[in-house]
């Protein structure tokens, strides 16, 4: 075994050569401001992680990696990825005395949306499922903080205990400074990609709608050239102080990081209890309080809103009776409001047979009618023959998974990809048989707007 960086470096587990062991530690840390955690590390940068749910009851930040999980063409990548987690845990020394989820070895990370459609080069840096262990972690649970530390050793070493205080005690001699955010990166170019085709297509789509396929969400690309390198840690502080109640998360991989503030939970999983979303529908906010109710009760009471929001209910509730005992769901949506738009929400609980797991229940529920379409499987034809995007990671399950099965995993949208000076940023929009062109273009420039601002890109 050798140090790198004052950091435990095996490259032959690293490669896969020999079977490896896990070694996990987690102690109870003071709380403090947990950005500075992602911030602080910047010499890690290209391997962190970010993730904040919408009620900060669990944030996690990951930094360093000790172990990837990067799957492609795989038939059941959602198995694929389960099936590594637990073989990986299976040779482990987990010490913690905390029974909290998220607390302990985790697995942070995304799938492609459809990886049946050709990878292009804007992606080219991730795998179909995108998956990693980081080596020192933060968890923020209900405000308290725990700092877990992974090791991974070639064999068990009778004096692990006392490597992982010396990974330990290097983490917390590491001072770095923290380095001030850049303000005020000149905007200099913001292209939409194949605008005008994605009218034209969207037109096509519906002229189409009236037999067996009844939705199909298309999405689109937005790309902005600044001036200099745009700094993750930047847009996170943006994004943690605009769109507090949604997820916020971050996965770096290298030059590129994926990031964005969603409001759409596909799957949480504590114990056998499950919650997901049907978020789909969606109006602008009010200039002011009255204008504001005044549009969310137009969209409640809405057909074509009302039509699109019930195919997600009626998808994700059979999805969930296929591996729950007891299904919970109200019997009309409300409003989820964001700072630039509102939706139509209806929030599902379930209890999951023992037998199920989590990686099931989202590969039952992806892509649910909120990003795909109705029926699912011509929806997805669709998606791939005519939408005019790599979608990558955008619209798909991002989120994390505990060494216990727990976790939750966000619907990646209201996010960007980005690339040094350059990102690009995508949304999409449910296409019914009463579309309209221009006013679905419109929706979709709305959902650009929480990423073109935290990127600093418009007021
Ligand atoms: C596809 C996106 O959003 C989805 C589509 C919605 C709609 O069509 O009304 C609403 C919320 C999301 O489920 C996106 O933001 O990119």
């Amino acid at each position: 075994m050798k140090y790198s960086k004052g950091l435990l470096v095996d490259d032959k587990v690293k490669q896969g050569k020999y079977s490896s062991f896990l070694v996990s530690k987690v102690i109870k840390i003071e709380p403090k401001d947990y950005l500075s955690f992602f911030t602080n590390y910047s010499s890690y940068k290209g391997k962190r992680f970010f993730w904040k749910d919408p009620s900060s009851e669990n944030i996690l930040i990951g930094i360093g990696r000790c172990k990837e999980i990067y799957i492609n063409k795989q038939k059941d990548l959602y198995m694929a990825v389960e099936q590594s987690w637990r073989d990986f845990l299976e040779n482990s020394k987990l010490m913690n005395d905390f029974n909290r989820i998220g607390v302990g070895p985790v697995l942070f990370g995304g799938f492609s949306f459809d990886p049946e459609k050709p990878k292009t080069e804007l992606w080219k840096s991730f795998a179909d499922a995108h998956f990693f262990v980081p080596e020192f972690m933060l968890s923020e649970i209900n405000g308290e903080q725990f700092l877990t530390v992974n090791m991974v050793m070639d064999e068990i070493d009778v004096n692990y205990e006392q490597e992982i205080e010396e990974k330990l005690s290097l983490f917390f001699d590491r001072k770095e400074n923290m380095k001030p955010y850049m303000e005020g990166n000149p905007l200099i170019n913001s292209i939409e990609v194949n605008g005008e085709k994605w009218k034209h297509v969207v037109g096509n789509v519906v002229a189409n709608l009236n037999g067996m396929l009844k939705k199909v969400v298309l999405a689109r690309e937005c790309r902005l050239v600044f001036k200099e390198e745009i700094q993750t840690e930047f847009v996170l502080d943006q994004l943690l102080r605009e769109q507090n109640n949604s997820y916020i998360f971050a996965l770096e991989e290298g030059d590129n990081c994926f990031i964005g503030a969603s409001p759409e939970r596909l799957v949480k999983k504590t114990g056998n209890k499950v919650l997901s979303t049907c978020l789909a529908g969606s109006i602008p906010r009010g200039e002011n309080e009255e204008r504001d109710q005044e549009l969310g009760a137009r969209l409640l009471a809405d057909e074509k809103n009302r039509t699109e929001h019930q195919y997600v209910v009626n998808m994700i509730q059979s999805a969930m009776e296929m591996v729950c005992k007891q299904v919970e769901i109200p019997t009309a949506p409300s409003l989820m409001k964001m700072r630039d738009i509102q939706h139509l929400y209806t929030p599902v609980k379930g209890i999951l047979r023992e037998t199920e797991s989590l990686m099931e229940l989202i590969r039952l529920l992806h892509p649910t009618p909120a990003l795909g379409g109705f029926p699912q499987r011509l929806a997805m034809e669709k998606i791939r023959k005519e939408e005019q995007l790599d979608r990558g990671l955008y619209g798909a399950p991002l989120g994390w998974i505990d060494y216990q099965g727990n976790g939750e995993f966000a619907v990646s949208i209201r996010s960007g990809l980005i690339q040094k000076n350059e990102a690009s940023i995508f949304a999409g929009c449910g296409i019914v048989a009463n579309s309209d062109v221009e006013l679905e273009y419109k929706e979709t420039a709305m959902k650009f707007r929480p990423m073109q601002r935290a990127l600093g890109g418009k007021k």
